[in-house]
């Protein structure tokens, strides 16, 4: 049988998406699925559908911190952030750094993995900002792009080209019903299935015929 398509939209924004990212890349290498990282951005999502970061209500918020915390150690994702943070987080926008990792999507998409993880570390893990161009940089360094590459797509982020291109992601994502993120998007059976959250993907694997060996899966080591 073919390979699946998985397509994982997401905003580095969200700690949720970078759990959801972890995990799907770690299974790439055991399910039988082409991952595609569609890098996107969740406050165009909020705004068209109305829906608002679910940790403005203080409960919630109070709630997702503890959550996190466990989700993090249990999936082996360095998040770290405090209610400080969180405030922090809920207050910063993420546009450049996703209009930077689409116009790496553009050019060389090799890098949108490292790419993204470096800005997830950054912003999620030593709660540092992303948004000013020199910390765009430090995080391009850290992904191993050279700072002629660097600056060359600092330039590109202000193109339509590359401002279209991520508006597009995004509202391609609203059609598949997305409304929050990580939404991943399973090609199935000649239909899209999209799965909204990190802690749905031991369900992806339940349609799409593959096994669940939980968020921290071994690597079948390659035969000699
Ligand atoms: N239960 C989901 C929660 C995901 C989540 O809360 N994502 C946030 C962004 S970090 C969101 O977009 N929420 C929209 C909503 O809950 O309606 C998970 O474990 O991943």
């Amino acid at each position: 049988m073919g390979r699946t398509l998985v397509e994982l939209f997401y905003d580095v924004v969200s700690p949720y998406s970078w759990l959801g990212f972890e995990v799907l890349c770690r299974y790439q290498h055991i399910w039988n699925i082409d991952l595609r990282l569609r890098p996107a951005f969740l406050g165009g999502v909020m705004q068209a559908t109305g829906n608002k970061p679910p940790a403005l209500l203080p409960k919630r918020g109070e709630y997702m911190l503890k959550d996190m915390k466990r989700m993090a150690k249990y999936y082996q994702v360095p998040i770290n952030i405090s209610a400080l943070d969180l405030q922090h987080i809920l207050g910063s926008s993420t546009l450049g750094a996703m209009r930077f990792i689409t116009a790496v999507d553009m050019t060389q998409p090799q890098y949108v993995e490292p790419l993204s993880r470096e800005f997830w570390i950054r912003f999620l893990s030593q709660c540092e900002d992303i948004s000013q161009p020199e910390n765009i940089s430090t995080v391009a360094k850290k992904a191993g792009l050279s700072s002629e590459l660097t600056q060359k797509l600092l330039e590109m982020i202000s193109t339509p080209a590359v401002k279209n291109r991520l508006r597009e992601t995004t509202e391609e994502a609203m059609k598949y019903g997305a409304f929050g993120m990580p939404a991943v998007v399973a090609h199935y059976n000649g239909e899209p299935h999209l799965f909204f959250g990190s802690d749905r993907i031991e369900l992806l694997g339940s349609i799409i015929g593959e096994k669940w060996l939980g968020p921290v899966p071994s690597v079948p080591s390659p035969k000699m």
